[in-house]
């Protein structure tokens, strides 16, 4: 491959996308595409499959029908296993253990970006103070921040954050909006559910809708 396709190509790509449940599908068929260096909103009511979406994505679920490639390549989960990083409605968290101990396991599963330790993506996520605290006795939204320290920690290219704003202060929400720039700047790629408003990136991102 020449280097301009290289460039060229989407980092994923749904066609015709469709998925079911007992036989009804919950949506599609969808297409979308996504590159390197985007950030996309992914839009639906409550109940349009969006949080579906990002599972299948994150190889929680299988796809029914149309495809998927991860760049240019159909896409199997088992081979991208640390390309792509899920944050659900569940954070992920083993309660009994401490952010510090939750990010060290995650790290040795998947390794960490260059540069980056536990401790200082835990200070830089606002969380000093708390690293060795069991994660149950954390606030929902020192919670939440120790699950967004893994975005900080772990080499992924693609996030899929399905409300990273809930319950989240400002300081907070301002945070993930600041680790999606940063991330679209370094060339990784995210899809966001929110209900609130959202505003990363310089101007308008990229929209997703699961119905047409
Ligand atoms: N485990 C499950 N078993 C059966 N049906 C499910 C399950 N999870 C979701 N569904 C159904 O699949 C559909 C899509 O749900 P999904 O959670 O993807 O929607 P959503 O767009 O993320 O909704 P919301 O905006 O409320 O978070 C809904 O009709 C829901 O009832």
């Amino acid at each position: 491959m020449t280097a301009s396709a290289a460039v060229a190509q989407p980092l994923l790509e749904a066609r015709a996308l469709t998925f079911y449940r007992q036989d009804e599908p919950v949506f599609g068929p969808l297409d979308f595409c996504l590159r390197e260096g985007e950030i996309a909103l992914v839009e639906g009511d409550n109940g349009s499959g969006k949080t579906t979406l990002l599972r299948i994505l994150a190889g929680l679920l299988h796809i029914d029908e149309g495809s998927l490639d991860w760049r240019g390549q159909p896409w199997r989960r088992i081979e991208h296993l640390g390309d792509t990083l899920f944050l659900g409605h569940h954070l992920g968290l083993k309660s009994d253990l401490s952010a510090r101990e939750n990010l060290a396991v995650a790290a040795g599963l998947y390794g960490a970006r260059d540069g980056r330790t536990v401790e200082g993506v835990l200070a830089n996520i606002g969380l000093a103070g708390y690293e060795d605290e069991p994660v149950r006795r954390l606030s929902a939204g020192q919670k939440k921040r120790a699950a967004l320290a893994r975005l900080l920690l772990l080499p992924a290219t693609l996030w899929l954050l399905d409300e990273p704003y809930a319950n989240l202060d400002r300081t907070g929400i301002e945070l993930v909006n600041r680790l999606l720039a940063q991330h679209a700047a370094e060339g990784g790629a995210a899809l966001v559910t929110s209900h609130g408003a959202v505003s990363f990136l310089n101007g308008e991102p990229k929209r997703i809708r699961m119905h047409a």
